[in-house]
């Protein structure tokens, strides 16, 4: 019984809709040849490219293209792959994948399924996971930074660096086994400060892998910023100058935003997915209501919060009671993600404002004074000042904003990661940290030692897939698009 990695498959691997070519594209373990005979009407030369009508099961042509045959090994997933290389229309597309279906019964091809091909040339050993998981990064990078990083995670920038350090890991491991397993040598293969001298050399370059690939994760993930506060602060103004674009309507009416609008843009390269909501106040209107529900939804999933307050209405008694309201619905949100946010600076002088109103950025700007691992960021006297309409302060927000999530520029080039990547390399860390402490014991512990550096091991080994579950692989190719 052959399991259904080895079925046959074929799919459309370009993009639904019209294009200036489109290609179909079969997998199989087994011998293409008839299919090639039958579709191709001659034998195709392995790797060269072949101008030729697509026969229909009548002998008339479906289309006239190119027809590309890779024998296994040397193909993308590994397995035998044919590439009928058509005009890029939707139909011609689907009656060529159809013919291919039925062009060798014996075969008994299938549809592929989301991301098939590049989990076959993972299995074939073609990719290994992080590079596989590269490919579906690159295809959905949404900046010209996350693609890059994308490019080089693709080429092995991060599974080589892992591989760098399971060497230096296998190699520990080595010695410490080898002390265990003779302890009646005289010489010891591992010297206690050799051993802890060697444990904080890998810390260190974990740490550094680490960062690196906390940075790649959110170059992929990017940022969700929700714009709060009540009525007419300039929320909807502030995602229109952020995004340099009209997309939310603007009037002077409370009460004009209903609806969640969301628009991805970018900072550096860093993707922010901003969303404006409806201002946040009681209201008999039905419509408002649920828009207002949506907006604290909004803010429940938010990386970031911009608490926006109307520097032209502070000290009203009206306005400040409505936003100790907000501010105290907004207790159960951790305070090291909100930021408070004075708009209408150009309508307002610093000195009417009051002590609230604060003049300038006093947020810390070093990361290492009470930061919090998470966020990388302090906030509670975190403030902005700035004006939506001419666009002052914008600068410092972005650059708030990244600092807000932990971003800095890394000097070398940037490799993109994903959450799944920073927690395998997080529990990595913390086995080795334990190996230290065993290490350090007097006198060392060897045999925890040894199954501490072991778990290590099986956690770094996680994201190149050397130690996988299968239900993992199907969760992380399910999320690939069809005929990739
Ligand atoms: N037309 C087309 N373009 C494409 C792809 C494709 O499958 N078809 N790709 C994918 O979707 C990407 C390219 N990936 C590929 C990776 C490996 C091989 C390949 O033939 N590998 C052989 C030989 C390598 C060599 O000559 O150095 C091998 O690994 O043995 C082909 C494409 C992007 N562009
Ligand atoms: N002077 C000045 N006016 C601003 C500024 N930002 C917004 N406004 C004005 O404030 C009013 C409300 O702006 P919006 O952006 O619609 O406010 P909002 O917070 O989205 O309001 P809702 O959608 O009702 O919740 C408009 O008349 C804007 O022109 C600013 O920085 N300076
Ligand atoms: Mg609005």
């Amino acid at each position: 019984m052959l399991s259904r990695h080895q079925d046959p498959i074929a799919a459309i691997a370009t993009a639904p809709g019209r294009g200036a070519v489109g290609i179909v594209r079969v997998s199989s373990p087994q011998d293409l040849s008839a299919l090639v005979t039958a579709v191709c009407g001659r034998p195709l030369k392995p790797r060269e490219a072949t101008y030729l009508p697509f026969r229909s099961a009548q002998g008339e042509a479906i289309d006239h293209g190119l027809a590309l045959l890779f024998p296994a090994p040397h193909s993308y997933t590994g397995e035998h792959v044919l590439e009928l290389q058509a005009h890029g229309g939707p139909v011609v597309l689907q009656l060529l994948l159809a013919r291919c279906l039925e062009a060798d019964p014996a075969l008994r091809i299938r549809l592929a399924e989301p991301g098939e091909f590049t989990r076959r040339a993972f299995l074939n050993g073609k990719l290994d996971l992080a590079q596989a998981e590269a490919v579906a990064d690159l295809i959905d990078a949404s900046t010209e930074a996350a693609a890059r990083s994308a490019g080089r995670a693709l080429a092995g920038a991060l599974s080589g660096e892992v591989g760098q350090l399971r060497d230096a890991l296998i190699q520990l491991r080595m010695l410490v086994e080898a002390t265990l397993d003779f302890p009646e040598e005289e010489i010891d293969f591992l010297q206690q400060a050799d051993a802890l001298g060697k444990l904080r050399r890998l810390l260190e370059r974990l740490d550094a892998l680490l960062d690196r690939s906390r940075q790649g994760a959110i170059l992929r993930e990017g940022i969700k910023v929700v714009l709060a506060g009540q009525p007419n602060v300039g929320k909807s103004s502030l995602l229109n100058a952020l995004a340099g674009a009209e997309l939310a309507i603007v009037t002077p009416i409370p009460g004009t935003t209903r609806d969640k609008l969301s628009q991805t843009i970018q900072i550096e390269g860093v993707p922010l997915h901003i969303s404006d909501t409806a201002g946040l106040r009681d209201t008999d209107d039905e419509v408002e209501r649920i828009g207002v529900a949506r907006s604290w939804d909004a803010i429940r999933e938010a990386d970031v919060v911009l608490f926006l307050h109307d520097l032209t209405r502070m000290g009203q008694a009206d306005y400040e009671r409505e936003d100790a309201e907000i501010r105290s619905r907004l207790s159960g949100v951790e305070p090291a993600r909100i930021l408070q946010v004075y708009n209408k600076a150009d309508a307002s002088a610093p000195s009417e404002a009051g002590a609230a109103a604060p003049t300038s950025v006093d947020a810390p700007r070093d990361n290492s004074t009470g930061a919090t691992a998470a966020t990388g960021a302090p906030t509670t006297t975190d403030v902005l000042r700035l004006s939506a309409k001419t666009g002052a302060g914008l600068d410092v927000l972005r650059q708030r904003l990244l600092q807000q999530v932990g971003w800095h520029a890394v000097p070398e080039g940037l490799f993109i990661a994903r959450e799944r990547h920073v927690q395998a390399l997080r529990r990595t860390r913390e086995h080795v940290d334990l190996a230290l402490q065993q290490a350090a014991q007097e006198p060392a512990a060897l045999d925890l030692m040894a199954e501490e550096l072991r778990l290590a091991h099986d956690a770094l080994g996680e994201i190149t897939g050397a130690f996988t579950a299968d239900d993992l692989l199907g969760e992380i190719f399910s999320r690939f698009c069809i005929g990739k």
